[in-house]
């Protein structure tokens, strides 16, 4: 290092173990004027083009202990997630594999003045139904009043989307009397948009924050309508009365595991939530529904949404993949058939609704007393929903209550069924006592669950930082090795082949290819013979050419019929760098190159460049005679 002692300014020494410091000066800077007359260290002579192996060998090290770091950061990533994921699935365990949320409907603006409101939530757990007369009480895991918001409900329906992208089959489902608001739970409007559109929003969220796993979505959509499926995601029929035949023509498979697949459902692929919601929305219109006196807008059939999730973990972790399904369900509304007015086909719609709503019922009755038989055969939406109603699937009823007078019967019938579902669970009441000890229990694992996804993203942030060093690491080891290595190589490259273009590695890859494929069988070869004559013909173009640069002719005569355009591209090339060789070694002859004429208003006639070999090819010199004649003929 060369140290310029012409000013008095102060330099800094970067000196090891503090040898040769500067003590006097108390900030460690030396300063020039008290240098010594004869330096302590020798002076030092750094050759740029030594490749310093010392400092090689410590950003190998570097490199290496950072591969080692981000492993072990991503193996810790992994075991926080199983962590986070089991504790999730122990919360929600601990609080019921159903639960039940209940809604209240505010009073429509047409009826609020004349229906005194007779649901009342009571607290956020509790409900009362009744007049002054008669009250009845019931508990929910989550009591919606009319003031709610579809932000609230959803809140409280996130954990458990969490447990879908976990692996675990979820089924959220809609249930409640007709126009009580289950649809607009589910789908909701324009301005405020139901549970649906928010939970698919929420799987593209979470999943894109998840980095120990990758996940694909797809999306299908079918009603049950008068005991059949119609599959809301076909494709339009061309012909109607074929297209009517398809969409209902589907079946249910049930596999030897229990898992249940619904033949010829259309299932799409959904790469993101613009995608997802336009195929949802699609799905939604084709939905029947008819106008009743209860709702303008009845639905007349279950609607279910499936997203499959297709989870599959990073490659370090195995890979491992995983199939799980959310079925987002709007039950078509029990209705006291009476009451609807509703009429022949509304009638059959109503009838079918009830009877498949009432083997829902049985199918919870069984898996409540923990029956060994479980009727799920009993009705179409029972068989859909075998696999993500039973052990080990997740289930939310959100039980929807009108708060009108005149609904009291269906309100308490329903309210009742729902109760029955939460039941599943714990078939008696639990005490004050066993009801702290349960939500203490949910509160520590709460804490443990919100724990591990701290110190998850915590993890996450470290290889983030982890990840950077080494691309830089790699980056300046590529950028100083490579290129004095590059370096090294250029002289004894540049004799092997001297190139026009800067060759990059593709290139001399290609160009290897080329040799070997156009390499000519030995008899082909030129004899000396040939190449002496050649050698003259190109002398003669050389000459040829000189004259033509002082602008005499526009064509020239080479040997016999044998003539050259001046328009003549490669000829043009020649005139231009009468010097240049050919890769072959010999100096390009244009008719070497390519055989292509450009003389005004003819055709190009151009060769492959397969065939551009060598001149004395047998297959080139018919071309070149064919090619020869044609010249001579246009002059
Ligand atoms: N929480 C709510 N806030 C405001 N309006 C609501 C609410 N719930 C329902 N509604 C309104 O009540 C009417 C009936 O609701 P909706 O169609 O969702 O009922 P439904 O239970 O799906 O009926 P059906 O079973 O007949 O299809 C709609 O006009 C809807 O906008």
């Amino acid at each position: 290092m060369f140290i310029s002692t012409e000013n008095e300014e102060q330099i800094s020494l970067p000196l090891e173990n503090g040898v040769g410091s500067n003590l006097d000066s108390p900030d460690g800077l030396l300063s020039a004027s008290k240098m010594p007359e004869s330096p302590p260290f020798p002076a030092v002579f750094t050759d740029v083009n030594v490749v310093p192996q010392l400092e090689k060998k410590e950003l190998e090290t570097k490199i290496a202990n950072l591969e080692g770091e981000i492993v072990g950061l991503r193996q810790k990533q992994r075991s926080l997630d199983e962590k986070r994921r089991e504790t999730l699935n122990k919360i929600l365990d601990t609080k019921g594999c159903i639960r039940v949320f209940c809604r209240i409907r505010p009073l429509l603006s047409t009826i609020r003045r004349i229906h005194k409101p007779i649901v009342v939530g009571l607290g956020s757990e509790k409900i009362v139904v009744g007049s002054a007369g008669s009250r009845k009480e019931f508990g929910f895991d989550k009591v919606f009043s009319q003031e709610a918001t579809q932000e609230d409900v959803f809140v409280e329906v996130e954990p458990i989307l969490r447990s879908a992208l976990d692996g675990h089959n979820v089924c959220i489902l809609a249930y409640g009397q007709t126009g009580t608001g289950k649809t607009f739970t589910m789908d909701g409007t324009n301005d405020s948009p139901g549970l649906v559109l928010r939970a698919l929003k929420d799987l593209f969220r979470q999943a894109s924050f998840d980095s120990s796993a990758s996940f694909t979505f797809s999306i299908s959509m079918l009603e049950v309508y008068l005991g059949n499926l119609r599959d809301l995601l076909a494709p339009k029929p061309s012909n109607r009365a074929y297209g009517a035949v398809s969409r209902c023509n589907l079946n249910i498979q049930t596999d030897l595991k229990g898992l249940v697949e619904i033949e010829g459902l259309t299932e799409v692929d959904v790469s993101n939530f613009t995608k997802a919601s336009w195929w949802y929305t699609k799905g939604r219109q084709v939905r029947s529904t008819s106008w009743t006196n209860v709702n303008e807008a009845s639905s007349r059939s279950h609607c279910l949404t499936r997203i499959t999730i297709f989870r599959r973990g990073d490659a370090s972790g195995g890979g491992k993949a995983e199939v799980s399904k959310l079925w987002l369900v709007d039950l078509g509304g029990s209705e006291r058939l009476l009451k609807t007015g509703a009429t022949g086909q509304t009638l059959d719609e109503g009838r079918a609704i009830n009877l498949s709503l009432s083997a829902l019922g049985d199918v919870i009755a069984a898996l409540r007393r923990k029956r060994g038989h479980v009727p799920y055969r009993n009705s179409k939406l029972t068989q859909i929903l075998k696999d993500s109603l039973g052990d080990g699937s997740k289930v939310l009823m959100l039980v929807h209550v009108s708060q009108c007078e005149e609904d009291i019967g269906e309100t308490t019938c329903s309210l009742s069924f729902a109760q029955r579902a939460k039941a599943v669970e714990s078939t008696r009441e639990l005490t004050e006592d066993l009801k702290k000890q349960k939500e203490k229990r949910i509160a520590e694992l709460e804490e443990d669950m919100r724990d591990a996804e701290e110190e998850y993203k915590r993890v996450g942030n470290q290889i983030q930082k982890a990840e950077f060093l080494l691309s830089e690491s790699r980056k300046l080891f590529s950028a100083t090795y490579q290129l004095l290595k590059d370096e090294g190589k250029t002289p004894t490259s540049a004799k092997e082949e001297p190139s026009e273009f800067p060759a990059t590695p593709k290139a001399s890859e290609k160009v290897i290819k080329r040799k070997d494929t156009y390499s000519v069988p030995r008899f082909m070869n030129p004899t000396m013979a040939s190449r002496q004559r050649k050698t003259a013909a190109e002398r003669e173009i050389d000459s040829r050419a000189r004259m033509l640069r002082s602008g005499t002719r526009s064509s020239i005569q080479i040997s016999g019929s044998e003539s050259l355009s001046y328009l003549d591209p490669h000829f043009k090339a020649l005139l231009r760098n009468p010097n240049k060789k050919s890769r072959h070694g010999y100096t390009s002859t244009p008719l070497a190159e390519s055989t292509k004429c450009n003389v005004s208003d003819s055709k190009p006639i151009s060769v492959p460049r397969a065939k551009m070999v060598s001149s004395l090819d047998p297959n080139l010199k018919a071309t070149l005679r064919r090619h020869r004649r044609r010249m001579s003929d246009l002059i």
